[in-house]
């Protein structure tokens, strides 16, 4: 029964689902949703040719002899202290089976040739068959549009509890593995309080631009970020082989008019994409684009490219998870055949109608106080044009770490 209840709750929560869960305040992640088998004697064992088979409460689960080995969890094959694998995997015979199958108190036991015994719990194998992951999603989402995401009400982070409290953190990184974006608020308006922030979640990624920044429109740099201009949604660093993961932004002043900031969330307008012409889709995240950047200043001299579709999706689950967007820094297309370019031009068009309708516009004025997250593998930002002195400071951070500090406080991600 509680390995049923374990197989219901794991595989990819759809949106409905999250929205639910979310509202009622029910575990949405994988650790939270974890339940362990109680009774020990509910499984039974078929040996296959290649494969054992393993019946334990829901479907049958397929498990490879050489899988199986190269998992051992016993010491000498693999530290549980430091969760590093001893064995060498290269040294498994290919046609490895098994001279002894048994179940003992909720593990399975495998007897090799040799006579070295490997166990495994149950539950761990149901958790870690294809079967129980094969629909899972590596990063559960809610999609948004400007109306969905008012109607959620996320609340932001503050200042005093951010900084002292691990709890609002975890719940800082729950809203913003979920919607992409999340906010800090009563933040000092500073560099270092900025920066002080960021370090409770990541490492700051250093980059061209510096570490931590703070710019104006006073054209330093060779680009349209360091000017007055409006500038469409697009995601930064395209032109990076490996995008920087997020963005923190923390406006520490603006004497002037204008200067909103825009935020579409580019998944939601690829879904719709997805939904309406797969075949546009696919093109999307078939075809090499390339961006670059190219600056040539006194003090700066930079020449950066980035290839790879506009949109990157898992082969395995056909998940999205990079979306790279920038019309301005898009460079010239010359590796794509000329009767594909002109489907692609078609494909890129239906996106940027989806990215720009009114509906899907959440428009946001950053005051000092305010900082804000935002996935730049996912959420496109932009601004109004604007008047007066502005000033404008954050960083960019390494997307591993953030995953990884999310994962320490047992989200998913
Ligand atoms: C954020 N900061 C002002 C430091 C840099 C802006 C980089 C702008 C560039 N066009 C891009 O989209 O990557
Ligand atoms: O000035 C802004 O609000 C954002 C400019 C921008 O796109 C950037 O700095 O990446
Ligand atoms: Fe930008």
């Amino acid at each position: 029964m509680s390995v049923m209840l374990h197989r219901i709750l794991r595989p990819a929560l759809k949106q409905a689902q999250l929205l639910s869960a979310v509202k009622n305040k029910q575990p949405l992640w994988r650790h939270e949703t974890m339940v362990r088998a109680s009774s020990a004697c509910d499984a039974t064992i078929r040996s296959l040719e290649d494969c054992l088979e393993v019946n334990y409460g829901g479907a049958p689960m397929r498990f490879n002899y050489v899988w199986l080995r190269d998992h051992c969890r016993s010491d000498a094959s693999y530290n549980s202290s430091t969760n590093q694998r001893n064995l060498d995997t290269a040294s498994i015979d290919l046609s490895i089976r098994p001279d002894n199958t048994t179940v003992q108190d909720g593990h399975l036991v495998l007897t090799w040739p040799g006579g070295h015994v490997s166990k495994y719990s149950l539950s761990w194998l149901a958790e870690n068959s294809y079967q129980e992951n094969k629909q899972s999603t590596i990063q559960p989402r809610i999609l948004w549009n400007s109306d969905t995401y008012k109607k959620a009400n996320i609340p932001s982070a503050k200042w005093e509890s951010f900084m002292s409290c691990d709890d609002e953190v975890k719940n800082f990184l729950r809203n913003y593995l979920l919607y992409g974006i999340a906010f800090v608020d009563d933040v000092p308006a500073t560099v270092e309080a900025t920066e002080a922030v960021t370090q409770r979640v990541s490492l700051i990624r250093e980059t061209t631009y510096g570490r931590m920044w703070c710019f104006t429109s006073d054209f330093s740099r060779g680009d349209s970020a360091y000017s007055q201009l409006g500038l469409d949604r697009h995601t930064d660093t395209s032109y990076f082989q490996e995008p920087c993961g997020i963005q923190v932004f923390h406006c520490l002043k603006h004497e002037g008019t204008g200067g909103r900031t825009l935020l579409v969330d580019g998944f939601y307008a690829a879904e719709k994409v997805r939904q309406q012409s797969p075949e546009n889709f696919e093109l999307l995240a078939k075809v090499p684009i390339r961006h670059e950047y190219i600056e040539k200043s006194e003090n700066h001299r930079n020449h950066m490219t980035g290839i790879g579709p506009i949109l990157n999706v898992y082969p395995w689950n056909d998940e999205m998870y990079l979306i790279r967007y920038n019309n301005y820094d898009r460079s010239v297309i010359n590796i794509v055949p000329h009767d594909l370019v002109r489907r692609w031009y078609v494909a890129h068009r239906e996106l940027t109608n989806e990215l720009r309708r009114p509906e899907n516009e959440l428009w946001v004025k950053l005051t000092p106080g305010k900082v804000i997250f935002i996935d730049n593998w996912r959420v496109m930002h932009g601004r109004d044009s604007f008047t007066g002195l502005r000033q404008l400071c954050g960083c960019y951070l390494t997307r591993d770490d953030v995953l990884s500090s999310a994962r320490v406080f047992g989200l998913q991600a």
